[in-house]
């Protein structure tokens, strides 16, 4: 850094103008940046709001078709299906993850049908699949680790095998990337890409994500004894490195803006592609107050977006993504 002092350095000087802030500018966020999270249902023209999530819908496969083309007219590069499974449906073994016929796996099949270009990311979890609405299979009140992964390598494979680009592991079983990446290798899905949620934290602002899923009702307990301890971040180092030791291709950091300093040590670190997952509880934070005339949407939205690139993250999993892109779109393709 040269060393100069007052006057002769002004640092008004480069901010005095909007194209001169626009040429020293150090970060962008772009289209090509964002992640959209899609939620869906059973059903034909179902478009069911979540209340906890203003303008985010549970929608039928049709409907989530329509949406993912709009995404692609937007050109934002991929989407991230997350199924709300019937009730009826769940049990202690989360069978339904692992059945091809799945409501993920028909909306994989729709979507790559439809928009071959959009790549589709799916989250590996027993989550939406399990009565008790924990990411994996219990055994008294212990979520058994080596037995969960058997059930995920099955539900990677029925989600690879209906074209799913990426899988994206969440449950934070240890091994588990490992695993799913021998199972794709020897069933000659070699192309499959797996995003590692590496470091994802016991975090209180998944809430509205739950409502959005239907697991906020039955979950039982916590989930401290698999995701990470909000107060750590060495440990966050050692998940990420694990994790591409056994295959990982992306990495995930969750939640997001209260964890910026986490995606900026991965990001330097290991030099990964590294993402952030902009949670419900972010997103409804922001959404409550701009529906209260408390802040301005469109510029939190842009501001929070943005940070996300200042800390070294190739992109966003947000549920601001459709929205974003519009108006990047419409004012000029950057911001
Ligand atoms: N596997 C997804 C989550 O655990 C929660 C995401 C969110 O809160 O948006
Ligand atoms: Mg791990």
């Amino acid at each position: 850094m040269p060393a100069s002092g007052f006057p002769a350095t002004r640092m008004r000087r480069n901010r005095q103008a909007d194209w001169s802030r626009r040429l020293v500018r150090e970060n962008v966020l772009t289209a090509a940046d964002l992640i959209w999270p899609l939620f869906v249902i059973d059903g034909e023209n179902q478009v069911d709001p979540v209340p906890s999530m203003p303008g985010v819908a549970r929608r039928s496969i049709d409907e989530t078709v329509r949406m993912v083309e709009s995404a692609a007219e937007l050109g934002i590069p991929a989407v991230a299906l997350f199924p709300n499974t019937d009730p009826a449906l769940r049990d202690d073994a989360a069978s339904e993850a692992v059945n091809p016929e799945n409501l993920v796996c028909r909306t994989v099949r729709a979507v790559k049908q439809a928009v071959p270009e959009m790549g589709v990311i799916c989250d590996v979890a027993l989550d939406p699949y399990t009565s008790h609405g924990h990411d994996g299979i219990m055994r008294g009140a212990e979520i058994v680790n080596d037995l969960t992964i058997e059930t995920l390598i099955q539900q990677a494979l029925v989600q690879a095998e209906a074209g799913c680009d990426v899988i994206a592991p969440s449950d934070m079983m240890d091994g588990r990337i490992g695993a799913i990446r021998h199972a794709l290798e020897d069933s000659g899905l070699t192309k499959t890409m797996i995003m590692s949620y590496a470091a994802k934290y016991a975090s209180a602002f998944y809430g509205p994500f739950r409502d959005a899923v239907g697991s906020s009702g039955t979950l039982k307990g916590d989930k401290r004894t698999y995701q990470m301890d909000p107060a750590n971040t060495d440990e966050a180092l050692r998940e990420v490195e694990l994790d591409i030791a056994e295959g990982a291709d992306m990495i995930m950091v969750k939640p997001g803006m209260p964890y910026l300093d986490i995606v900026r040590r991965v990001h330097e670190s290991f030099g990964v592609p590294t993402f952030a997952y902009q949670v419900s509880g972010e997103y409804a934070m922001m959404m409550a107050a701009a529906e209260n005339g408390w802040l301005d949407k469109d510029r939190v939205m842009l501001e929070s977006l943005l940070a996300f690139k200042r800390a070294g993250a190739s992109g966003i999993l947000t549920y601001f993504a459709h929205d974003v892109a519009t108006t990047l779109r419409d004012t000029g393709g950057v911001a």
